[in-house]
């Protein structure tokens, strides 16, 4: 693809015309969007590409440059169980979610806000932006409790409540730090750790997060970055726009299942709580936030009310 410079280094005249075209046509979004805030959560399984994690960079600081209010909030599922391994240490998921002890939930602060969080900050730093790198215990953002799930167990065909250890699920989240930091206009990118009210540190799923800050600031848009282009139907073609009681049937009759399930309650439960729109998009694809932002509707799948 030509760059902006090379409109002033011998583009022909139709393709300057039609750059210029594309260029302008930003303009409604760049209205739209003014002022709002926008979360965009970057699943750990849309990271690794060099190439890949610049564009998403680039992105963010571009929905800034041009007046909103990007907020990161980033996983790192793979990444934990590859730090995870290198140490010895055994790590199971159940219902969805990482059995947590206490050896995990520091493996897990670590990795998701030590390296997985300054790497995304110094992407977007190198971009020209200016991210802080946060997690739910600064400011106490986020305050989580001890979840409680059940899960039939496969012998007495019997619900069950399971122990997941240390995984949290935000119970209060407060803006405070993040009102301080968008009036310094810096982005913040957020780790899905938290405190307990215990007390101790939570390993919190980051789509859930990311639903619970998307949540609390009455966020315009809540995109969802994974490794799929979106959601699946039985056949496996792209479902492009779905509202929230097609979503249900879905997960009812099991073509939504796995990491998608918490995915898709995430945006059932945004939307609730006041998000205009909730998208799932391919990660894997370069400049898919800018793609979902600057367009009616880009690649992934829109839920709506
Ligand atoms: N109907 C569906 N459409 C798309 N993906 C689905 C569907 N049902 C289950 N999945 C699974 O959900 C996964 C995405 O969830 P997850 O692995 O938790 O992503 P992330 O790490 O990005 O949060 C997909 O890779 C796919 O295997
Ligand atoms: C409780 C729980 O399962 N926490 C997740 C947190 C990271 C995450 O959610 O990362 P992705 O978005 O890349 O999946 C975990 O330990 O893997």
């Amino acid at each position: 693809m030509p760059t902006t410079s090379d409109l002033a280094n011998g583009l022909s005249e139709a393709n300057q015309v039609s750059r210029a075209r594309i260029i302008s046509e930003a303009l409604p979004f760049m209205q739209r969007y003014d002022d709002k805030t926008i979360v965009v959560k970057y699943g750990g399984h849309a990271m690794g590409d060099e190439a890949l994690a610049r564009a998403f960079a680039r992105d963010v600081v571009l929905l800034k440059q041009s007046g909103m209010m990007p907020i990161v909030v980033h996983g790192g599922g793979p990444q934990i169980a590859a730090m995870l391994e290198k140490l010895g240490i055994k790590s199971e998921f159940k219902a969805g979610l990482r059995v947590t002890d206490k050896a995990t939930v520091e493996i897990v602060e670590m990795v998701l806000a030590g390296s997985i969080n300054k790497a995304i900050v110094s992407a977007i730093n190198a971009e020209g932006g200016r991210a802080i790198g946060l997690c739910g215990k600064d400011g106490n953002m986020v305050e989580v409790e001890r979840v409680t799930r059940t899960m039939r167990d496969p012998d007495s065909n019997i619900e069950k409540v399971v122990d997941l250890g240390f995984v949290g699920d935000p119970k209060k989240v407060n803006p405070a730090v993040l009102n301080m930091v968008a009036k310094e206009d810096l982005i913040p990118v957020i780790a899905p750790v938290a405190p307990g009210i215990d007390g101790e540190t939570y390993n919190v799923n980051a789509d859930t997060f990311a639903g619970a800050i998307a949540g609390a600031l009455g966020a315009t848009r809540l995109l969802f970055l994974t490794d799929v282009p979106g959601v699946l139907d039985a056949q496996g073609k792209l479902i492009k726009e779905l509202s929230v009681a097609e979503a249900r049937r879905l997960i009812t009759d099991g073509t939504i299942s796995g990491g998608m399930i918490p995915k898709v309650e995430t945006c059932i439960e945004a939307l609730d709580r006041g998000v205009e729109a909730v998208v799932i998009v391919n990660g894997k694809t370069p400049h898919a936030v800018l793609l979902e932002i600057f367009t009616e509707h880009g690649a992934g799948t829109m839920i709506h009310r």
